[in-house]
């Protein structure tokens, strides 16, 4: 598939803004576990938090092709803030699209489309990963003489952006008896009293994203919040998960990427049995199948993000993608690691960094075994 000169001039632009203010901070962010918040704010102002929601609501106006190849730049550059903005995007600001209604849409989706506010994606628990059905945490109705009002208790593993995150929307159960259709959504402002941000977590890499375990005690938010209807949020968590699969697997491909160059480079210019090592036949032979495992993946999400800016159903292909490109990455990086020789295992080198970032890709938003399910799910229809 080839892109047309409005995406390549999509992807050129982000991919100058990351060379030149990212790439060279990515390895300080990741000692000093530094949040980017003014970079971040610099991207958002060039459309990055918002690429395919419509300009009417603060968004890009671009698509989902074109929110691959911004991650993909970005995460290029530096995965733990490519992290940041794939989360905002989707799930958060497409389930904003999909199921918010129009107050919501402006009150919510506008500023975190437009990178006023950064969003959060509150699905995950400490027992409930995989199983995403499983959730503890509740919503209690309460009604009221100042309008009704929904009181949320429990916690919430695994949360990217949970300390940083201006809006959080959150699953929880309304009817414990319903089972998944006993689920629903909500929007959360995180300076609401009960928003606790108990611990941030200690991480193999993207040092430059927080993730916390976010607690909500008696957490009380207008009902006006809810998003649909009461017993949609398990159905919405799964629709957002569906284009953040894609941008995985688009941060997959640029930190892969990230790790094939620096390899590339270094194959050129370290000399061994009195010649660069590019030279020798098993060099060459590994970094021409990294280039090519890396061009299979990006023409998979390619594909996925192509269906979805079609309108059509691509819960397979987005499963295939991220799949593909986050297993792709993990041995991309670790053969650029290996080209490295012992200078791959320490940190005066960008390789030993993009391996410890690009591991989580095959676990967080659905581990490869879930993708395997959506996939083999996908066989069957
Ligand atoms: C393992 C699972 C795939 C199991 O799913 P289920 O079998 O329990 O779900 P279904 O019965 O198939 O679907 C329920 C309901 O939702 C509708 N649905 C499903 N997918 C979509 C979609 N893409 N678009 C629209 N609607 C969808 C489906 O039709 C059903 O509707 P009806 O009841 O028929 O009306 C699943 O549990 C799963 O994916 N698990 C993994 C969860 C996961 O990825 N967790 C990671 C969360 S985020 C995280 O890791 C933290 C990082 S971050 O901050 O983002």
């Amino acid at each position: 598939m080839q892109l047309t000169s409005e995406h390549e001039m999509i992807r050129d632009a982000v991919r100058s803004f990351v060379q030149e203010r990212i790439t060279p901070n990515a390895a300080r962010w990741d000692k000093e576990h530094h949040f980017p918040a003014e970079e971040l704010k610099e991207l958002a102002a060039m459309g990055a938090y918002g690429v395919a929601v419509p300009e009417e609501f603060g968004g890009a106006g671009m698509d989902y092709l074109s929110l691959a190849l911004v991650l993909e730049e970005i995460a290029a550059g530096d995965g733990g803030t490519s992290t940041v903005v794939s989360v905002n995007n989707c799930p958060v600001c497409s389930i904003g699209m999909m199921y918010a209604n129009a107050e919501q849409k402006e009150q919510w989706l506008r500023p975190l489309a437009s990178g006023e506010k950064l969003g959060a994606f509150c699905l995950t628990e400490p027992h409930a990963g995989s199983d995403a059905a499983d959730l503890r945490t509740t919503a209690r109705l309460e009604k009221g003489g100042e309008g009704d009002e929904y009181v949320l208790n429990g916690v919430k593993q695994f949360i990217t952006s949970g300390k940083h995150a201006d809006v959080a929307i959150v699953m929880a159960v309304t009817d414990k008896a319903a089972g998944k259709k006993g689920i629903s959504a909500f929007w959360v402002d995180t300076k609401t009293p009960g928003y606790i941000v108990a611990s941030l977590e200690h991480k193999m890499g993207q040092h430059s994203s927080d993730t916390a375990q976010i607690l909500f005690e008696n957490c009380r938010i207008p009902a006006a919040n809810l998003i649909g209807e009461e017993g949609m949020g398990y159905k919405i968590a799964l629709s957002g998960l569906e284009g953040g699969r894609i941008g995985i697997a688009s941060q997959s491909v640029g930190m892969a990427r990230a790790a094939f160059e620096a390899a590339l480079t270094y194959a050129k210019d370290r000399r061994t049995f009195g010649k660069p090592i590019f030279e020798h036949q098993a060099v060459q032979f590994r970094l021409a199948d990294m280039a090519t495992q890396i061009e299979a993946a990006r023409q998979l999400i390619w594909h996925a993000a192509s269906m979805k800016d079609a309108g059509k159903p691509c819960l397979k292909e987005a499963a295939m993608a991220k799949l593909f490109a986050s297993e792709m990455a993990e041995k991309v990086c670790s053969d650029a690691i290996q080209i490295h020789g012992g200078y791959g295992y320490v940190s005066d080198f960008p390789v030993e960094r993009i391996y410890r970032d690009v591991r989580v890709c095959q676990i967080y938003e659905g581990s490869s075994d879930i993708q395997k399910i959506l996939i083999g799910r996908g066989l069957m229809d």
